[in-house]
């Protein structure tokens, strides 16, 4: 297999450059139509999340259907398209979140329903058993077992997110109530042709910054700045010392 980045290619051996490169020749299997209405900018995340929450999760495992309810766990580059899909749905949506700063993202600008902070022990109780469906996106691993606890009897969640380790499931939050645990890999070419299409009908977009390709390394810069795990981690040992 030649991946789209830093692989090497099968022709002439070289590095592949993916969307760095300067030019690419492609099978037209593995070419989509982006729809005239759809920025190509604001577009472009959707061919890695939209067709990451769309394809399997949602259209596959049926977590489409208008009046479900729908959680989404973490909201990120994923879990915010997951949230915009799933209200085009018609859709009930939640969003469960590490980041009690991200509500008003979910609530105004995404449209979800409701928004709880999954450390949050009332929030998390209060909400038991009420999801038809979640849509796992968390980067790290988490406690699955309170997770299940949100689903409604034969509920099924479907994990998108790729933990670095592998991810732990008691047994019993799923024998119990007959609960579906599935994972995911991107998506297929008429998938993505199918969620691009739905998506520019009904405006669904990424949200991004866009920058020029001079502002790569600053921007790199910021994301080390935002993501400071040196200092994060001296602060939570600091507050275990205490
Ligand atoms: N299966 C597939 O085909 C694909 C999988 N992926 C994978 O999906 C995952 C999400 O991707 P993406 O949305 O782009 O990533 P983002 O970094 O944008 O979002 C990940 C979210 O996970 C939550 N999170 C991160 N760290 C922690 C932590 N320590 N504890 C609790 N929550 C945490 C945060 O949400 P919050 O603040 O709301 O808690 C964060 O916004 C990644 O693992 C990625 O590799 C990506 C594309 C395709
Ligand atoms: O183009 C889509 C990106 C896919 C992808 C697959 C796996 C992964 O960990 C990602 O972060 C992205």
């Amino acid at each position: 297999m030649v991946f789209t980045y830093n692989s090497v290619d099968c022709v002439d051996g070289t590095l592949t450059y993916g969307g760095y490169s300067s030019a690419v020749v492609v099978h037209e299997r593995f070419v989509v139509r982006f729809p005239d209405a759809m920025p190509l900018d604001k577009g472009a995340l959707l061919l890695c999340a939209g067709i990451t929450v769309y394809s399997s999760p949602m259209k596959h495992h049926g977590l489409n259907v208008p009046g479900m309810h729908l959680g989404v766990l973490s909201l990120g580059g994923l879990g915010h398209v997951a949230v915009k899909f799933a209200k085009v749905f018609g859709m009930k949506v939640t969003v469960i979140s590490s980041s009690p700063g991200k509500k008003r993202e979910a609530l105004e600008l995404l449209g979800a329903d409701a928004f709880i902070v999954s450390n949050n022990a009332d929030e998390m109780k209060a909400a038991m058993g009420t999801m038809d469906g979640i849509i796992n996106t968390v980067s790290a691993n988490v406690p699955m077992a309170p997770l299940f606890e949100l689903l409604k009897p034969n509920g099924k969640m479907i994990v998108v997110g790729l933990p670095n380790k592998p991810i732990e499931v008691p047994a019993f939050a799923l024998v119990d109530q007959n609960k579906t645990l599935a994972e995911s890999y991107i998506g297929g070419m008429s998938d993505t042709q199918e969620m691009l299409d739905v998506a520019a009908k009904h405006g669904v977009t990424a949200e991004i910054e866009l920058v020029s390709a001079d502002y790569v390394n600053t921007a790199l810069e910021r994301l080390v700045f935002v993501i400071d795990i040196a200092n994060t981690l001296h602060k939570v040992a600091g507050a275990a010392a205490e």
